[in-house]
């Protein structure tokens, strides 16, 4: 099975998409078994992960479809507990696929650990004898971490800024360093605080917080993608999907909902493979600010000559393959394996290919029907449930609840009552 594209994935049972996906991705069936609940991750495991463990938390694994990401078929997993998150972002990457899917570029991996200095008597002098001494404070930082260096990754730059505050002027050292297939936290941490001794004598002041900067934008992922004007639904719903966009990037109001969409398909998928999502989602907020400090849309659309719709999305992410709970989580290292990818650059690319496509499909929604139909819809179910729906009297809520647009708890219970009456 070499292509994402399964249409009917959804009719399918959950061992038989299992299946699929194993057939897919080239693993054994057996190598998905830890997304079993009970079978991922272990009390015992949890205990080394947190303090005062009493138990993990299961949210729902489900599979995106119909991915092309630079050039490559992939089936993504998303953890989320909302429904139809998967469902969207499966939709409107379908809409790319004869378009060549996701195009996507990438910076090389640089995080940057920040090191403040106060107390300096002349800030812009030691600045200059900061900068001098770069050489000597990046090798100084290197020396922390040889086996970073020896993957290919290390200090890559120094810069030094001044910070104005209320209190004083803070001098701010920033080392940048390219953490390969890491996150990067713990790497740029240990160097700031190494070098930080070095930095305050340099600079003539004393060191306060060294730690990096979740505003990673030296590492940042870009994608974009054609979505067809006939799928999409025609013209006027590319017009109406530009105008929708437009707002977004007009009014924060709106920003922050179109926003939180992209973060829909990216959290998701961040969480899925044990990735930090406090990181990516500070990260992107921070990286949807104008140079006059207004927050704005992280997306872009525009037209193509032949009428069909572009996006593009372009966001730090700083996510890894190697350590955090990506190593360690079980269930997230199965995911991982199911997208196939082998660096943090790759798993990058694909996470920002499914905001985006989450963030097309909501619009579409919204520019069309509204979001009440296919989203309501997806979510009756949790509604059925809620109301004490059995497994097998779901769909027949759900069905009714639909057809007379009441997804509401106390008509489910409703057509619960009178489902039983019947007998
Ligand atoms: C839900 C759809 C996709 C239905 O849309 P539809 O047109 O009824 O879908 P369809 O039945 O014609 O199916 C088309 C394809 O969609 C996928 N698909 C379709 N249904 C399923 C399903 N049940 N399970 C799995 N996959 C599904 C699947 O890939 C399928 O192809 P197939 O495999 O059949 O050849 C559409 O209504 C939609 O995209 N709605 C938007 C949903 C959304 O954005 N949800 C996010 C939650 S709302 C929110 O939090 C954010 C928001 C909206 O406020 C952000 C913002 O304001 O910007
Ligand atoms: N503000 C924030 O966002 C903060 C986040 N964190 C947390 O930090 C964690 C992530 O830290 P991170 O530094 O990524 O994780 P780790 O320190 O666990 O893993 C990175 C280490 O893995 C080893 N490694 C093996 N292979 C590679 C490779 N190909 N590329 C790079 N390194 C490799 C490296 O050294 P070696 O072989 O010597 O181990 C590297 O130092 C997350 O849990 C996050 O929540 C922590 C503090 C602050």
């Amino acid at each position: 099975m070499t292509s994402s594209r399964m249409s009917g994935f959804r009719d399918l049972g959950v061992e038989e998409r299992r299946k699929q996906v194993a057939a897919f991705a080239g693993l054994a069936d057996e190598d998905l078994r830890v997304l079993d609940p009970g079978h991922g991750l272990l009390l015992e495991q949890a205990e080394h992960m947190v303090e005062n463990v009493v138990g993990v938390l299961g949210i729902p694994v489900g599979i995106a479809t119909n991915f092309v990401v630079g050039g490559r078929e992939v089936l993504v997993p998303m953890a989320t507990e909302e429904p139809s998150v998967v469902a969207a972002a499966s939709n409107l990457a379908r809409m790319t696929r004869d378009h060549g899917g996701f195009i996507t570029s990438a910076t090389p991996p640089l995080m940057q650990a920040q090191i403040q200095v106060l107390d300096v008597p002349d800030p812009a002098a030691a600045r200059q004898r900061l900068l001098v001494a770069a050489p000597e404070l990046m090798a100084l930082a290197d020396e922390q971490d040889p086996a970073l260096v020896a993957f290919g990754g290390g200090v890559r730059d120094l810069v030094v800024r001044e910070v104005p505050s209320s209190r004083q002027t803070y001098v701010v050292v920033h080392l940048v360093v390219d953490v390969r297939d890491a996150m990067g936290a713990n790497a740029v941490n240990t160097m700031a605080e190494a070098v930080a001794p070095r930095v305050a004598e340099i600079a003539g002041g004393r060191t306060l917080l060294r730690i990096l900067t979740n505003k990673a934008d030296r590492r940042v992922t870009r994608v974009s993608a054609v979505f067809d004007r006939d799928l999409l639904g025609g013209p006027e719903v590319v017009e109406n999907m530009l105008d929708a966009a437009e707002l977004a990037v007009a009014d924060p109001y709106r920003a922050a909902t179109h926003n939180k969409g992209i973060m829909n398909g990216i959290t998701a998928v961040v969480l899925a493979t044990g990735n930090d999502t406090r990181a990516v989602e500070a990260g992107a907020h921070s990286h949807a600010i104008t140079p006059d400090g207004r927050y704005t849309s992280m997306s872009r659309y525009e037209r193509t000559a032949d009428g069909h719709l572009v996006g593009t999305l372009e966001l730090p992410m700083p996510v890894g393959l190697v350590g955090g709970a990506t190593k360690v989580h079980p269930t997230a290292r199965a995911n991982v394996a199911i997208t196939g990818v082998t660096t943090a650059a790759e798993l990058a690319e694909i996470i920002l290919a499914v905001g985006l496509a989450q963030n097309a499909g909501a619009l579409r929604a919204l520019a069309t029907e509204g979001i009440q139909r296919g989203h309501m819809s997806l979510h009756a179910r949790n509604v059925a449930a809620a109301a004490g729906a059995r497994p097998e009297e779901i769909a027949v809520v759900v069905e009714r609840m639909v057809a007379e647009r009441a997804i509401r708890a106390e008509f489910a219970e409703q057509v619960l009552a009178e489902m039983r009456s019947r007998g």
